[in-house]
């Protein structure tokens, strides 16, 4: 029989992989000193009822070149230490031991190791709260390591609680020095129940933990807010979710986030940061808040600088969003005048998460706001009105709104359309989306007198544009129109001439992707694109056209009226439009300085 062998774990490389893999930066090893000795405080306040700890760190500079972590925890014999300390990726050593247990010490035994990341030497000197002798680890780099327990006045002089010494490397020197030690102690062990003290030169102490304010009364958690997004938030929204032992605040930002900006969410564990970027705690629509918690249930990677993405991070992601949705929801009650600012800051956020809970969308709609022909309105006052009309798209709606009735919304921008259909399906109003041909069909047409005359120069100017594919000529009474023409294209015409823009500026492979869509489209049978160039019959030029008889000089007015109707109307200019402008108003500055131009007019041209 083949006699099972044992893995060989080479130290040195578990560091180094530890270093290079699993923590983001070196200074990490102060973290997890930190968290043992807070554990081992906690540890013996739960067989201590009423015990409270302290941590305090000397850096390398001002102890001689080695840096200590001393803590008043529950400590350890030379028994413990030899069977926890050096055992690597191992769960629940105390119960192996049947130690005292706490949720609080560790759990893949790597966390002591990290402290080799900058030394090759680390000494524990500990004496355990259970009556033993107190003892001194030494583990080396190479793997090795040696327990001795202490006797006499040696031993007389440790108390209860352990140190953890660490002589640094001449390179990493600065990672253990005053200037380190008081940023790296006070970003991860700000919020950490028990105090954490670094010494400094002068024997003086500084405390690097203070209360969590996210955790405290209405102002410490505005204040906390302020703090962690730059400027005061528009709201504080405590978050609960015993389930998990997560507690904390979200706070609403005061301004719209740059899309893609990564918003602070700030984890702690036990007080400990996880991170002040966490993923997985907020739903992917409240991205109009930052977020500061504190867990007691859920659990770290094993870097500590993330969340395991467990059944007790959806739960509380799911507690969090249900919360900051009853917040919404009870603003419409309590504050409306906020979620009118809220409305207007979180726009986009609110329309993402009307169309992920269509019960909300009831609530929060009304209080969107729309761009309109008639400037920004509440949708909440277009649903009064029964009927909300809108243009699909920004093209479409700057067409649109000089010849619609009524206000018109331009739902062109981001989520609009979706909630134009939203309103529809849920009943909140009849939702008509507007056809910029069909608008025109609609406008009055010219008086019966003057039917005849109109008609006539309709057909003759859609003659003098025949090189214009499916652009027709239409005169109609343009209510309060100030220009002789306007130019339309309907939506199908519109995208193409999208496509023949980005045509012109691609490249080949992408002016093929253009074709198979036009291709599509027309086997779609979206209906022939169509155009109009609409002239104004009450404009005193368009009834001066009507009498011209001249038909080459009417192609050539009629050629001009289109260019500043597609001018006036922004549509792009094509090249010819531009050469025909340029002729045109060649021809007219030669007409003013009394040289023959506009096709030799003579009065006579004119009935
Ligand atoms: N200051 C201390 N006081 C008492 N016990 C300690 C102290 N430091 C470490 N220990 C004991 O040694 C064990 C090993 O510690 P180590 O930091 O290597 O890993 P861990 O804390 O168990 O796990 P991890 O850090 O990977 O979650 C701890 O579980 C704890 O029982």
């Amino acid at each position: 029989m083949t006699t099972p062998e044992r893995f060989q774990v080479d130290l040195g490389g578990v560091v180094d992989l530890l270093g290079r893999s699993l923590y983001s930066s070196p200074r990490v090893y102060l973290r997890e000193l930190i968290q043992n000795a807070a554990d081992a405080v906690g540890a013996r306040a739960e067989r201590e009822p009423g015990f409270s700890g302290t941590v305090r760190i000397v850096p390398a500079d001002v102890g001689d070149r080695v840096l200590s972590v001393t803590d008043d925890g529950i400590g350890l014999t030379a028994r413990e230490a030899r069977e926890l300390l050096a055992t690597v990726g191992r769960t629940s050593k105390r119960d192996l031991l049947d130690l005292p247990r706490s949720d609080r010490l560790g759990r893949f035994g790597v966390g002591l190791l990290s402290a080799f990341m900058i030394a090759d030497e680390v000494e524990v000197r500990s004496r355990s709260l259970v009556d033993a002798a107190p003892c001194v680890w030494v583990g080396r780099s190479d793997g090795t390591f040696t327990v001795r327990e202490l006797e006499g006045p040696e031993a007389d002089q440790v108390p209860v609680g352990s140190t953890v010494l660490v002589r640094p490397r001449g390179d990493d020197r600065t990672l253990a020095e005053t200037p380190v030690v008081l940023t790296a102690a006070g970003r991860f062990a700000e919020h950490l129940p028990v105090p954490v003290r670094v010494v400094l030169s002068d024997g003086s102490e500084e405390q690097v933990t203070v209360r969590a304010g996210f955790l405290g009364d209405v102002e410490e958690r505005l204040a906390y807010g302020h703090e962690l997004v730059g400027q005061a938030p528009l709201a504080a929204i405590p978050i609960d979710v015993p389930e998990t032992g997560t507690r904390g605040t979200a706070y609403v930002l005061p301004f719209t986030p740059a899309p893609g900006a990564t918003v602070a969410v700030k984890a702690h564990l036990g007080g400990m940061l996880v991170g002040t970027h966490v993923d997985g705690l907020l739903p992917d629509w409240a991205f109009f808040t930052a977020l500061a918690v504190d867990s007691t249930g859920l659990t770290p990677t094993a870097a500590r600088e993330a969340l395991v993405d467990d059944d007790a991070l959806v739960l509380t992601r799911e507690a969090i969003g249900h919360t900051l949705r009853g917040w919404v929801e009870g603003l419409a009650v309590s504050d409306p005048m906020l979620l009118r600012v809220f409305a207007a800051v979180h726009g986009l956020a609110l329309r993402r998460l009307a169309l992920a809970d269509p019960e909300l969308a009831h609530v929060v709609i009304p209080h969107l706001v729309v761009p309109t022909t008639a400037g920004d309105v509440r949708l909440g006052d277009l649903i009064a009105e029964g009927t909300v009309r809108y243009a699909a798209t920004v093209d479409e709606f700057r067409q649109a709104g000089p010849l619609a009735r009524g206000v018109l919304v331009n739902a062109g921008h981001t989520y609009d359309e979706a909630m134009m259909r939203l309103l529809a399906s849920l009943g909140l109003a009849r939702v008509e989306r507007v056809d910029v041909i069909e608008l025109v069909d609609a406008l009055r047409p010219a008086p019966p007198e003057d039917a005849e005359a109109a008609a006539t120069l309709a057909r003759r100017a859609t003659a003098a544009l025949d090189d214009r594919e499916g652009v027709s000529v239409d005169v109609r009474l343009v209510p309060e129109g100030t220009l002789p023409a306007i130019f339309v294209q309907d939506a199908s015409m519109l995208r193409a001439a999208d496509r023949r823009r980005a045509r012109d500026d691609g490249d080949a492979l992408w002016a093929r992707v253009l074709d198979a869509v036009e291709d599509a489209e027309r086997r779609d049978g979206a209906g022939s694109p169509q155009a109009r160039l609409v002239l104004d019959w009450s404009n005193p030029t368009v009834k001066a056209l009507a009498r011209l008889q001249d038909e080459s000089v009417l192609t050539r007015a009629v050629g001009l009226l289109l260019v500043t109707a597609l001018l006036a109307g922004h549509h792009p200019v094509e090249g010819r439009d531009r050469a025909q402008l340029t002729d045109a108003l060649g021809e007219l500055v030669a007409l003013s300085v009394g040289l023959a131009g506009f096709g030799e007019m003579r009065p006579e041209d004119f009935a």
